[in-house]
């Protein structure tokens, strides 16, 4: 597998590393921006001097409310319970207002591709210090401003992208074959048995746009069905088998017979395939989209099907999607011929969903418990304006206590720094977070012990 994960153009949150800003914790229960959360007792600073390390224990942890939309799946849900969480569910993606009134006072929540986590609502959201993506895309979160306001961001980089690939397999032979439009027919009482264009896929060109997890898997498959494959990707990557990168987009549509697109969405690849490229594709070649709707002009491929230009697509992600199961769904492309019309199901397996609940539950409960795996006495966790001095600040206010480990990271304007501190009593604890939280570059300071 090829190293994608720090893409120039987007930047990847996985379930271990978060992707906004670092270890900070879920605020005390009664506060919006709690400096400190002990396991032991919680709220306050607490009076018992902490001579030595100690193993952390749970605060209480039905305190913690967790809220977790767009049917995730039952792994990630019996795993959170199972911590004594408050964990609330829904089925469906909310709307703006409604979000903004459940997120109010939650510390974590569980999302997929559907909600919009935007800066209003998360300024709404007067405790939340995690959010995990249960799924790949990260698009629908905003995700600088929660870097602002510390709050970190997890998602699950690779758990569907096997199923993601083995779809868009599917895909290539149905189209190469009219079975949707046979289908149909058949469906409606039409005998119709035709073999003019309907061909192999040996020995056809598979163009790959975006060679990271998915589009990687997907030419390893794609050339075992004796397909020749090549990629288009910003950033050099070892071609995987015979696969053979290409310089230029134009270069790629112009050779490839299917076309499939395996991008993120972001400035840079939204509006990717309209008109101009759909006219570079070459005559009767195919189209599939499972990555991000707003890659593709939809009027442009409607009309490159309905012409005759295009052979067929496949399409799994539309740039207005319903928000839940049974709600209406309208498009351009609704009548194209050979045209698949799939709704986001791509990630869409017991397999994946049950991995990715399992993988991004995990990651809260690290999260939520420790800022990382390691045990320590007390762990000051800073987020901070990223600019230069702050290290000796930090350094200078810690510098009369033992420090056993102290760790940095920076991501644009946002930086985080943790400290792990031994020996240090509760009075020392409060000097800490009150001179730490008052630097003039702080965004949030907590203190777990
Ligand atoms: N349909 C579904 O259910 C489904 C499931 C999983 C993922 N997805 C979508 O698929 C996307 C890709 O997933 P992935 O896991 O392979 O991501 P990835 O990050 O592993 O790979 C994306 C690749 O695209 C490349 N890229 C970025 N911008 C580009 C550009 N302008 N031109 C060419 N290449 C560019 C990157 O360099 C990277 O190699 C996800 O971001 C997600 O939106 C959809
Ligand atoms: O499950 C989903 O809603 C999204 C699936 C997919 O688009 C992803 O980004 O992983």
């Amino acid at each position: 597998m090829p190293s994608t994960n720090s893409t120039p153009v987007q930047s990847i949150a996985t379930a271990t590393n978060p992707i906004t800003a670092g270890p900070a914790l879920i605020p005390a229960e009664g506060s919006t921006a709690a400096p400190i959360m002990t396991r032991e007792r919680q709220g306050s600073v607490g009076s018992a001097a902490t001579k030595k390390a100690k193993v952390l224990k749970p605060f209480n942890t039905a305190n913690i409310k967790i809220l977790l939309l767009e049917n995730v799946n039952e792994t990630a849900v019996s795993a959170l319970r199972d911590q004594g969480y408050q964990v609330e569910t829904y089925a469906k993606a909310l709307g703006e207002d409604d979000l903004i009134d459940k997120i109010k006072d939650v510390h974590c929540i569980g999302i997929r591709s559907k909600t919009k986590l935007t800066k209003k609502v998360l300024d709404a959201a007067e405790k939340l210090g995690v959010i995990g993506c249960f799924c790949i895309g990260t698009n629908q979160v905003d995700l600088e401003h929660a870097a602002s306001k510390g709050i970190a961001v997890f998602n699950s980089p690779f758990s569907n992208s096997r199923s993601v690939a083995e779809l868009v397999i599917a895909e290539i032979v149905l189209l190469s074959r009219q079975l949707g439009d046979r289908n149909k027919e058949m469906h409606q009482g039409i005998w119709s048995k035709v073999s003019a264009n309907c061909y192999e896929i040996r020995g056809k060109t598979l163009g790959i746009v975006g060679y990271g997890h998915i589009g990687s898997q997907l030419s390893v498959l794609a050339e075992s069905m004796g397909m020749r494959v090549l990629f288009y990707d910003v950033v050099p990557l070892m071609p995987l088998g015979t696969s053979k990168q290409v310089h230029s987009l134009s270069d790629l549509l112009t050779e490839a017979d299917f076309v499939t697109l395996h991008v993120p969405e972001t400035e840079d690849t939204k509006n990717m395939i309209g008109e101009l490229e759909l006219n570079q594709m070459k005559q009767g070649s195919f189209l599939i989209n499972a990555s991000r709707g707003t890659i593709v002009q939809i009027p442009a491929l409607a009309k490159a099907l309905r012409s005759g230009h295009l052979g067929g697509a496949a399409v799994d992600v539309f740039p207005k999607e319903p928000a839940a199961n049974g709600k209406f769904f309208e498009s351009e492309l609704i009548g194209c011929p050979n045209t698949l019309l799939t709704p986001h199901i791509g990630g869409s397996t017991e397999e994946a969903q049950s991995m990715i609940g399992v993988e991004v539950s995990q990651a809260f409960i690290k999260f939520i418990y420790n800022g990382t795996s390691i045990e320590t006495s007390i762990r000051l966790c800073y987020t901070h304006a990223n600019v230069p001095g702050v290290l000796l600040r930090i350094t200078n206010i810690l510098a009369d206590h033992n420090v056993d480990k102290q760790f940095s990271d920076s991501k644009g304007k946002i930086a985080y720094l943790m400290a792990d501190i031994s020996d240090v009593t509760a009075e020392q604890i409060q000097d800490i977070y009150r001179r730490v939280s008052e630097t003039p570059t702080n965004i949030v300071t907590r203190v777990l012990y």
